[in-house]
């Protein structure tokens, strides 16, 4: 066998089946579930008298909506969450996770948290697994060398029914990061450094392995921040070779193989790591000697630069897309450019996310606030930790009392600010120093600024009132040496323990379910005929809309307010709504946004110039509110992998065409107002006098049949169901290790009384 990449293997240990078009179906072990991307997917479960395949490979969390002020008075979600659609969608997963029997960690539960910190936290998460989450940053836990993407819901319910996913196979690309890091440099300003060289555009269409010494070096939080932002450089995901470290994180782990499973499980997670002599797609080579602390200056994440840099100045950038993003950027972000990043002073701190909320982190910016205090003119300093456990964990070490004693904000557990479908919001114009992932406009709130940095960073911008350099900073750095780039294996050790025991008061949350477990019946109908779910896509005829910009992002396409919904429908008013609508007397003012002015506001097809068309977030409701508003197609020269695959499960069809061509070709027509004819049986784009102007337009030919024939993908795959359990019955002897997964955890229920001191939910 020739010599394969540690994507290779994963992904080969998970074929299910193989379409002769080239179209993979992959076996899922690990799938997470949390209140914003499940519930059209438990509602379309529902409708088709379908059950949750594999429930032991199915774990929900709360986290988006959920308010992070204390629980210390919780009684129950009418009283607490007061914003009505958030808890509609809180409340709708505990119906569907009772309704379907799912293992559930609520809002009264120690073990609640971000989904991607809970998932390595339990040990749900393993080396050489497939996880997916209806969320971007699945990517974090390819940090344990499993293959972990995000899914829009369309596959939530494919998942959830199947537990497979079609995949078509990615590229290997590899960055090394050659040396050793600098002293004082993170992984967070690794990754922003690595996304600022390759862009966000960089890893479309591949999965990135991270290698090299750096990376060796890192503690297994540090690799997890590293890959959680693996999607910001447009990459399905992102992957570390397991090593000893992966396995000493992961031994004791709640729901971590045990015994001799454990030991059969590192035999064959060893065998993983990329071969010798493996080929790579793309290489990219950077030295660790030229990453200092990193910032973002503007509202895409590859806008990132050395602390010591000053504002970049786009009269010194030649290419005109990218020169008006940048004027653009600059002005949402009111900055002048030539400005020290120094000098440039912040209102607020949010120190938290699914990037930078694990212990380490919080112990790493406690030892910069330790003594000190807050500058008054920031107005509030927000440290939101990733889990329930880690919070506890936390103020075991007291670092509660730092972070309070210094003026910050301490939290309960949850997504938060990082994108405030809670109520921890900017407000309009305010600055904020974030450890999250993403600054894309109106991302913390209407209008708001964000730059993103590493938490010894933020925490310091707390302190002082503007961004500065952490090398500048005086502490006791035996507080935070080893955590900024080797990890405190001794620390990290106790951390775990603490994790192992149980709560007082509490059953026993790690307590493990003695005995086998059962083989999970297959319980898919296999005689379900592929039925035709969707409207049939052949030749569409509308107006194209233009859209000269790069990098246009969900978040942009459909904001954060517009999630909060249960419902596929009903998106429309939401679309690109920052940019659309512009608020007077409390009251939503048309702009002249291209789509709100005639003949565009008709617009069934969107001409887009710019490259990596709906990056960033898995929110299938950017093609929902697209279609909604009545396009059915849209032209681009990239897009961002997740609302690529997105928009076929819907019939909205996406086609990369090279911008040399758009500009042409097809800008001129739909500048002219006239429309253009997309034909998909045949792969052109005619003009208004039907002259053919792109003769043959790539479309991958197992998509291309699903929308000709509006083929419903979960009925295709359920007719493959004997090769789903011919998978199975290999997993369980081969891969025995996976089995049982999160029915190990046994339920709070009832009359306990949680952590919280209050009673635990039923569900
Ligand atoms: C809500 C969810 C779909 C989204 C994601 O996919 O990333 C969110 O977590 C985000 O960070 O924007
Ligand atoms: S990126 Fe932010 S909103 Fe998305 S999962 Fe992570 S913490 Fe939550």
């Amino acid at each position: 066998m020739s010599p394969r990449t540690l994507y290779d293997k994963v992904f080969e240990d998970h074929i299910v089946h193989r379409d002769e078009s080239g179209s993979y179906l992959l076996f899922i072990d690990r799938h997470l579930v949390h209140e914003v991307t499940s519930p059209q997917a438990f509602e379309g479960l529902k409708n088709a008298g379908r059950t949750v395949r594999r429930k032991d490979c199915t774990l929900a969390t709360v986290d988006h909506n959920i308010p992070t002020e204390s629980r210390a008075n919780f009684t129950n979600l009418d009283d607490f969450i007061t914003q009505k659609d958030s808890r509609l969608q809180v409340k709708t997963l505990e119906e569907n996770v009772r309704d379907f029997g799912v293992t559930y960690f609520g809002m009264t539960d120690s073990r609640q948290g971000i989904v991607h910190v809970v998932g390595p936290e339990q040990g749900f998460t393993l080396p050489g697994t497939t996880v997916v989450c209806g969320d971007s940053h699945t990517s974090t836990h390819g940090a344990f060398g499993s293959l972990a993407f995000g899914i829009g819901t369309s596959e939530v319910e494919h998942v959830l029914a199947t537990q497979t996913i079609i995949q078509t196979k990615s590229k290997n690309m590899r960055i090394t990061i050659e040396g050793d890091l600098l002293p004082g440099i993170t992984s967070k300003d690794l990754i922003l450094h690595v996304i600022g060289v390759i862009g966000t555009a960089g890893g479309t269409g591949s999965v990135i392995e991270f290698a090299g010494r750096a990376i060796a070096n890192l503690s297994m939080e540090a690799r997890m921040s590293i890959c959680n932002m693996a999607i910001e450089a447009g990459a399905r995901a992102g992957m570390i070779a397991p090593d000893q470290k992966t396995f000493d994180y992961i031994a004791g782990r709640p729901l971590a193989p045990k015994g001799a499973e454990f030991a059969k499980a590192v035999a064959y997670w060893k065998t993983l790591p990329t071969d010798e002599g493996a080929t790579f797609d793309e290489e990219v080579v950077i030295k660790s000697s030229d990453i200092i602390p990193t910032i973002t200056w503007g509202t895409s994440p590859q806008d990132a630069l050395p602390i010591t840099a000053r504002v970049p100045n786009p009269a010194d950038v030649g290419d005109k897309i990218k020169k008006s993003g940048m004027e653009r950027a600059l002005h949402y972000m009111g900055l002048i450019p030539g400005t020290k990043f120094t000098d440039i002073s912040i209102d607020k701190v949010f120190i938290g996310s699914c990037t930078n909320s694990r212990i380490e982190d919080l112990r790493a910016a406690a030892a910069v606030v330790k003594g000190k205090k807050k500058a008054d003119t920031v107005k509030h300093a927000l440290v939101v930790p990733g889990s329930g456990l880690i919070k506890l964990q936390a103020e075991k070490e007291g670092l509660d009392k730092i972070f309070i004693a210094a003026g910050f904000d301490w939290r309960e557990a949850g997504c938060s600010m990082c994108l405030g479908m809670n109520p921890d919001i900017l407000d309009p114009q305010e600055r904020c120093a974030s450890t999250s992932n993403r600054n894309f406009e109106g991302r913390q709130g209407a209008n708001s600024r964000t730059h993103l940095m590493s938490p010894q960073m933020a925490a310091a911008a707390g302190i002082v009132g503007h961004f500065t350099d952490i090398r500048d900073w005086e502490y006791d750095t035996s507080d935070v040496a080893a955590i900024a780039v080797g990890g405190d294996e001794e620390l990290e050790r106790a951390a775990m323990e603490a994790e192992k025991v149980p709560l007082e008061g509490e059953i026993d949350i790690n307590e493990q379910e003695g005995g086998e477990v059962a083989a999970t019946p297959a319980t898919a109908d296999v005689s379900a005929p592929a039925v035709a779910g969707l409207a049939p896509f052949l030749t569409l005829t509308g107006i194209a809309a233009p859209l000269d910009k790069a990098n246009i992002d969900t978040d942009a396409i459909i904001p954060k307010q517009f999630l909060k919904t249960i419902k596929r429908t009903g998106l429309s008013s939401g679309l690109f709504y920052e940019w659309r609508f512009t608020q007077k007397d409390g009251k939503d003012v048309a702009t002249d946004f291209v789509l709100n002015v005639a003949p565009y506001n008709k617009a069934e097809v969107l001409l887009v110039t710019g490259d990596n068309f709906g990056c960033g977030s898995s929110r299938e409701h950017a093609p929902w509110a697209l279609q909604d508003f009545g396009i059915k197609s849209i032209i681009a020269p990239s897009f961002g992998d997740i609302f690529y695959n997105n928009s076929f499960k819907n019939g909205l069809l996406p086609i990369r065409i090279p911008q040399e061509v758009i500009l042409s070709k097809l800008y001129p027509v739909a500048q002219a107002g006239k429309p253009l004819t997309i034909d998909l049986p045949n792969q052109q784009i005619r003009g208004p006098d039907g002259e053919v102007l792109v003769d043959n337009f790539d479309v991958e030919p197992f998509r291309k049949h699903c929308l000709v024939n509006g083929l419903d993908d979960i009925s295709l795959t359920l007719q493959k169901e004997e090769h789903i359990q011919k998978y199975e019955a290999t997993r369980r002897e081969k891969f025995s290790f996976l089995e049982g997964g999160s029915d190990l955890i046994k339920p709070i229920r009832g009359t306990k009384r949680s952590l919280y001191g209050v009673k635990a939910q039923e569900w």
